[in-house]
């Protein structure tokens, strides 16, 4: 044999060597062997014990920060308007599944609910109000259309609205300590609620005619000095707020793998097909992530894994877990505009629709107020449900906030401007309004919500509006959303019973059709069941 033929086999077999490396290292690339991760984890280093915890913890303490709005605020260098969030894609809005009709059955509130579901007590029936001109040249109120039904025929109330005497009528401002003395029990609602058959279902144009402002019921007194209450009703104790979000551990345990288990697996099949594909994107719409969200999500994941060297579970998680936290747009800001101008309070309005936590969340929110020391006042703008008013004068009274109240059927608007007014007088931090469920399908409630707004600004800006949503109802939460936003301009969203469901995917899609950053999430009914909402952590609890 010749130099040139041993030379020739020796060519020839390091170059079938390199192919047949070549061809192993493509065909690990293309499959994804996954492994599992450990399911156990040393806790007190002797012991292996299950983490059961479902993984939500956020990892900081709740974020105040100052709210820039339009008003006349002295601009302040140092601390700057926080970014409003933008839609990420606003002309293309993902189309809305229709919602899914909901009745008393199933036992949870959905829009409309209001109809079918009695509450636990009476309610008023939707009447026209009239209120003050909310023509303010000095205000820059926010382009909402002024509604037809009530506003045309709003006669001349006065413009100034500073003017309180008529609706203090209707307000009655507690405080814990002088309630303690002279109101046993929260003061009860003696209002005569017209009881003409199916008033609820009526807008009452003639009473807007005839009534310029609702005066349904007798004053009640309250005395308006703390010094003539003797006894102090007992505060809670409030836990500092960073020590107690540990405690929030496992409430999202139901939440755990509803997405991470099923879409991991599908990655770990092996080569990803294209039917793959189609379940992976079934699998994200299935947990409310909608349309547009599943699109970028597996956009983002098939040109990662085609570039990545994604091979083991670790890897897949963390690459799944990259996604969806980039999809949540981390980059929002999500503190809650709650801390005071130089003027006056910050004022946060609390919206949504009936039975979604809007009370229990106004209450948990003004807990972790006061325990940061902020001196918090309550507006009970929800003069439509008999009880919430005491309901939130049982949270004024844990947490240590005065309450200006309405009676049953007072005008909402009077009775948040009143609020924000006797906020002011008080020198508070905080004036938070909780207002009444509201319907998309009635436009009297809805009128009447935008209405509140209004007033409300003509006396201070309303710094930030959290939409509460309730999480167990999926789909039907985005279709409230685009409602409320369409009344009021939402600042953030309030994610309520995240502890309830095993679906967390309306957190992107309310955030993607709305460009509202989710804010903060309730984890429960307790009182310390409310927690800041951070995209790591929840992707963490998703997967
Ligand atoms: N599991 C759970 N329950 C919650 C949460 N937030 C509120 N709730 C419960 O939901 C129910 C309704 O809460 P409310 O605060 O009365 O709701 P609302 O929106 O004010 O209701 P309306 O006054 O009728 O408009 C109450 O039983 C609350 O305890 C939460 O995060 N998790």
């Amino acid at each position: 044999m010749n130099t040139g033929i041993i030379i020739g086999i020796i060519v020839a077999v390091i170059l079938i060597a390199a192919l047949i490396v070549l061809g192993i290292m493509l065909s690990r690339r293309r499959r994804i062997s996954l492994t599992d991760r450990p399911t156990t984890q040393v806790v007190d280093g002797s012991k292996p014990q299950v983490d059961r915890s479902g993984g939500y913890k956020a990892g900081s303490g709740f974020s105040f920060s100052q709210g820039g709005t339009a008003l006349a605020e002295p601009p302040k260098p140092a601390q700057p308007k926080p970014a409003q969030p933008k839609p990420a894609q606003p002309p293309v809005q993902p189309p809305v599944q229709p919602p899914v009709e909901r009745t008393e059955v199933d036992g949870q509130p959905g829009v409309g609910d209001d109809a079918s579901v009695p509450r636990d007590s009476a309610q008023r029936p939707i009447a026209d109000v009239a209120l003050p001109d909310i023509e303010a040249p000095d205000l820059e109120v926010p382009d909402l259309e002024a509604p037809e039904s009530i506003e045309e025929q709003a006669p001349a109330q006065p413009a100034d609205t500073t003017s309180t005497a008529p609706s203090g009528a209707d307000l009655d401002v507690t405080t814990p300590e002088a309630t303690a003395e002279t109101a046993p029990a929260p003061e009860p609602y003696v209002a005569e609620v017209p009881d003409t058959a199916g008033a609820a279902e009526v807008e009452t144009e003639t009473a807007a005619e005839t009534a310029p402002v609702p005066e349904l019921v007798e004053p009640v007194e309250v005395p308006d000095t703390p010094e003539s209450a003797t006894s102090v009703v007992e505060r809670e104790e409030i836990a500092p707020t960073a020590g107690r979000l540990g405690r929030l551990r496992g409430r999202l345990a139901r939440s755990q793998g509803a997405i991470g288990k099923s879409v991991l697996g599908l990655l770990g099949a092996g080569d990803l097909d294209e039917d793959s594909w189609e379940e992976i994107e079934d699998t994200l719409v299935m947990a409310d992530l909608g349309t547009a969200s599943t699109t970028a999500v597996v956009e983002k994941l098939r040109t990662e894994l085609a570039t990545s060297n994604v091979r083991t579970a670790d890897e897949a998680r963390a690459l799944l877990r990259r996604v969806l936290v980039e999809q949540l747009h981390p980059e929002l800001d999500r503190s809650v505009r709650a801390l005071p101008h130089a003027a006056g309070p910050a004022v946060v309005l609390i919206v949504g629709v009936n039975g979604t936590g809007k009370t229990t969340t106004t209450g948990k929110l003004a807990r972790v107020l006061v325990a940061d020391g902020r001196r918090v006042l309550l507006g009970a703008a929800d003069t439509f449900r008999a009880a919430a008013a005491d309901q939130l004068h049982t949270w004024g009274e844990r947490v240590g906030a005065d309450v200006v109240r309405g009676k049953e059927g007072a005008d909402p608007a009077s009775v948040a401007f009143d609020a924000v007014d006797k906020g002011i007088e008080n020198g508070v931090d905080v004036v938070m309004i909780d207002t009444a469920g509201r319907l998309h399908t009635k436009t009297g409630l809805m009128d009447e919500l935008g209405k509140v707004k209004r007033v409300v600004e003509k006396k201070a800006p309303v710094d930030e509006v959290l939409l509460v949503l309730d999480a167990t109802v999926g789909q039907n939460g985005l279709t409230q959303a685009r409602v409320f936003a369409e009344v009021v301009d939402i600042t953030g969203v309030v994610l309520t019973k995240l502890d309830g469901t095993a679906k967390g995917g309306i957190v992107f899609h309310v955030q993607e059709a709305l460009g509202v950053p989710v804010k903060l999430v309730g984890l429960g009914e307790g009182a310390d069941d409310l927690a800041p909402f951070e995209p790591e952590a929840f992707v963490d609890a998703l997967l």
